[in-house]
């Protein structure tokens, strides 16, 4: 720590992305991938093609930090300008280097120094060109990058970008810092602790960098704290004294990434005896023999949102990702939209569609005209995964592998968690950390749509200044009461 800081500023150039055409994402990759190697990143900045602009953001930065990363502007188009922003910012000509004629050559097949396809040949005249070794094939990249004093110039499309930086990130990796981190999620405003937040910051200042980062929509924990330091001892005394200093039971055991660890549903088997433990056991036994006997190619879950379904996805997901160790067929599921859905509903369905990565199967109107539709559509399917349970409405003569009944279209109706009870279903989503549709931290016990559903009154409650509230549906206490927010209790 006696040594100078290893830093580095990023500067991000292109029209496009100041006026919101483009996404950057080139600054969030790299600072996740700089900071992972020790370097610091202090300042990102994001600027148009503009000649004087580039030089002197490139001037200033070379100053002041170890390493600058400049992302976009070195194609052949005239509104591409970084060589010549970075040349003038070092007082340099921009000259043609022999080694880029000749790959423009064999790329462009062209030789004429004045054709648009050899613009990127010419670059400052200290440059020097750094081959990366690619982590993947190990052989050397096709292009070089180009190097100025301590300026590095990446291309601005992200996936070359990506590339050439993790074959050349070993240019970058500071062997004097390693970031040990370590994140607490608190289940507690962050007024209500920033008092103990702020003493930390001072007992552990320098040493420590503590952050605070609430978050309104999280089903587990309210304020994300994150620890932050190149001594791990440092950090774990930090984390001691915060466990001692939060209220008790304030920190709360949370996965960020429950997809990740998905394996974790075979570890639930691992616990005591209960009658949770059987009933996980028994739901993993009914998709082991559905993926027996079905392709993956012929099932879809049932998924309309709802959190029943939503442990069927995370179920089902986990078990074709041990199955076929490196799942690359997208998994399947069938959406009938109802008359007026809500929104936040729809919203959960379309974040768990890009979680799972799923092929959505979307059908509007009514559920048996949706069935036969998808007959014709996709007539590869012949079974549905559902997180029906013997309580719902004419559910209680259903077995694990039911046929739709003789009037409907014909599918295989495959319920693997038949005889969850509804805290089964909350202890399994909860203690995986798995998201799940944010109405049921308002009050909703069972969702249909607008029109048919309310909070649960079970779930009622008069809060300390006099408003009414909902608890969380998984605070229900008489199960039998599930279905107390929808109108027609059929
Ligand atoms: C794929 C699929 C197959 C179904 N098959 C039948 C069936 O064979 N017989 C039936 O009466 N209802 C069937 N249903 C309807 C459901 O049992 C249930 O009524 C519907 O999902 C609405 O549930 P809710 O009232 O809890 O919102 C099916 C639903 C889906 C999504
Ligand atoms: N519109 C639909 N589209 C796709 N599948 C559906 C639809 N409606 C019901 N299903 C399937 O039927 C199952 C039972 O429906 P149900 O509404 O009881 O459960 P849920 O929606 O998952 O949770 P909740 O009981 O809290 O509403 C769902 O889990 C799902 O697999
Ligand atoms: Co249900
Ligand atoms: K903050
Ligand atoms: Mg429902």
């Amino acid at each position: 720590m006696d040594q100078p800081e290893c830093t580095a500023g990023i500067i991000v150039i292109g029209d496009e992305i100041l006026k919101g055409q483009t996404t950057d994402t080139n600054s969030h990759f790299l600072c996740t991938r700089l900071f992972s190697l020790g370097v610091r990143v202090k300042k990102v900045s994001i600027i148009g093609d503009d000649l004087d602009l580039i030089a002197k953001e490139v001037a200033e930065f070379s100053n002041k930090f170890t390493h600058v990363i400049t992302s976009g502007g070195i194609g052949p188009t005239h509104d591409d300008l970084t060589f010549e922003g970075v040349a003038r910012a070092f007082g340099e000509p921009l000259v043609p280097h022999p080694e880029l004629i000749k790959l423009c050559q064999t790329f462009f097949g062209t030789d004429d120094l004045d054709s648009p396809k050899l613009k990127m040949a010419k670059i400052p005249q200290s440059s020097r060109l750094q081959y990366g070794i690619s982590k993947t094939t190990g052989s050397k990249t096709k292009y070089p990058l180009v190097i100025v004093k301590n300026v590095y110039l990446f291309p601005g499309v992200p996936s070359i970008l990506e590339n050439a930086f993790v074959a050349l990130e070993d240019l970058f990796k500071n062997d004097q810092a390693h970031f040990h981190t370590q994140e607490l999620y608190v289940d507690r405003d962050e007024i209500s602790i920033a008092g103990v937040l702020g003493e930390a910051e001072q007992l552990f200042l320098k040493r420590v960098v503590l952050g605070s980062y609430p978050d309104f929509n999280n089903s587990y924990y309210k304020v994300k704290l994150t620890l932050e330091s190149e001594s791990l001892e440092h950090v774990l005394e930090l984390e001691k004294y915060l466990v001692k200093s939060l209220p008790e039971g304030s920190i709360v055991p949370y996965d960020p990434d429950p997809l990740l660890h998905s394996e974790r549903v075979y570890s639930l088997l691992e616990k005591e005896d209960s009658p949770f433990v059987s009933s996980v056991a028994k739901a993993i036994e009914v998709i082991e023999e559905s993926l027996n006997r079905y392709s993956l190619d012929e099932i879809c879950v049932g998924f309309n949102g709802g959190k029943d379904c939503t442990a069927i996805l995370h179920l089902y997901y986990a078990i074709a990702k041990k199955k076929y160790s490196n799942l690359n067929t997208k998994l399947k599921a069938l959406y009938i939209t109802s008359k007026s859905p809500f929104p936040e509903v729809e919203q959960f369905i379309q974040s768990s569609r890009d979680r799972y990565q799923l092929e959505m199967l979307h059908f509007d109107g009514r559920i048996q005209d949706s069935l036969s539709q998808m007959k014709k559509q996709y007539p590869e399917i012949k079974a549905v995964v559902m997180g029906t349970r013997k309580t719902d409405p004419w559910s209680a003569h259903l077995e694990s592998f039911s046929m739709t009944d003789p009037d409907w279209p014909q599918y295989m109706r495959i319920n693997p968690i038949l005889d969850w009870s509804f805290r089964d279903v909350w202890e399994f989503l909860r203690s995986l950390c798995l998201p799940y549709c944010s109405l049921y931290d308002r009050g909703f016990t069972s969702l249909g749509s607008m029109n048919n559903t309310h909070p649960n009154p079970q779930l009622r409650y008069i809060d300390n200044r006099g408003i009414m509230r909902y608890k969380a549906a998984f605070l229900l206490a008489d199960e039998s009461e599930e279905r107390n927010g929808r109108d027609r209790t059929i």
